[in-house]
């Protein structure tokens, strides 16, 4: 059996098309969802997104302010543009790219940001609403691999998911997204004992790990449903491609459907930090949440 490939690309330009029909009623208000993207210093993983992000939210119709800072800007200088940003009655999300250089503090920088504006959904009171499930700004790599799992298997009410890794960023959230549509979750991590045995259990595996290629064919229940998170750049000959947390190859030839990596949660990512833009665009205006476009 070779499973069916998960079209992120394809979905998340869906999910762009949408986004792109609720700015343009917000505009007939007048009102312009605006979107601040903060980056200090050239961490190249970090550039990808900024780059791929910057395009799409002028094309959805939104405002994008970008704020590249040196990498040696103090923390107190990036402080003060959060403040100016949370003051700014233009911008509805506000997102400081992670990492951050060492010498600034990212749980200080996180819990600056205007929680409404929270469009990575990273302060503590964020975390805390979707962990008690409350109305909450949802990060968007998890929110965008529920989208996909609710599309491909409807209910998830029941089934075992297993999430190998614990990041506040992805396993921790991602847990809580699929704990509120009543899967049975485990959460995976380097000192689980025989995870391979575990994640055979599993009817949804999330990969976000950070290592390339590690769950492979042998981990994978046939049928399971496979969410890969990793973006890892591995040597190919002269050059470097892109690699999942997934070994595709042998995983795809087992599971009932698989995300590709290019292709499958990056833009899902991207089209789902548009998507919580407006979300927050929407609650500052007191206006209805659109639909489809939530967790
Ligand atoms: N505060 C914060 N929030 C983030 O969400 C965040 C961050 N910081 N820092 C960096 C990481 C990285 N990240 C990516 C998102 C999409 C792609 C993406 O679209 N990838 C394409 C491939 C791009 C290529 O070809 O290189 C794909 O998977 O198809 C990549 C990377 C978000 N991050």
């Amino acid at each position: 059996m070779t499973a069916d490939i998960i079209d992120g690309k394809a979905f998340a330009a869906t999910v762009r098309g949408k986004v792109g029909e609720h700015v343009a009623r917000l505009k007939e208000q007048g009102i312009t969802p605006g979107l601040a993207v903060v980056l200090v210093g050239e961490d190249p993983a970090s550039q990808v997104y900024v780059r791929n992000k910057g395009k799409q939210t002028l094309e959805v119709g939104m405002a994008s302010f970008e704020h590249k800072l040196d990498a040696s800007t103090s923390e107190e200088d990036l402080l003060a543009l959060i403040e100016k940003l949370n003051a700014d009655p233009a911008v509805h999300g506000i997102l400081c790219q992670l990492p951050v250089p060492d010498h600034i503090n990212a749980d200080k920088v996180l819990a600056a940001i205007d929680p409404a504006k929270d469009v990575d959904g990273f302060h503590i009171s964020n975390v805390g609403l979707l962990a008690t499930g409350q109305k909450a700004m949802v990060p968007c790599t998890p929110l965008g691999c529920l989208m996909m799992l609710r599309d491909k298997l409807g209910s998830l009410s029941g089934l075992n998911a297993v999430v190998v890794g614990r990041s506040n960023i992805v396993g921790k959230p991602m847990a809580q997204l699929l704990l509120r549509d009543s899967a049975t979750v485990t959460i995976a991590h380097s000192r689980t004992k025989d995870i391979e045995a575990l994640c055979r259990t599993a009817d949804i595996v999330v990969a976000a790990v950070g290592r390339a290629e590690m769950v492979s064919a042998d981990w994978i229940k046939p049928g399971a449903t496979v969410i890969d998170v990793g973006i890892n750049r591995v040597p190919n000959g002269e050059k470097t491609r892109l690699v999942g947390d997934v070994d595709f190859a042998s995983a795809s030839q087992v599971a009932g459907a698989i995300t590709p990596v290019p292709g499958g949660v990056g833009p899902m990512t991207i089209a789902c930090l548009l998507a919580n833009t407006v979300t927050a665009c929407c609650r500052a205006n007191g206006l209805a949440e659109p639909e489809g476009l939530t967790a």
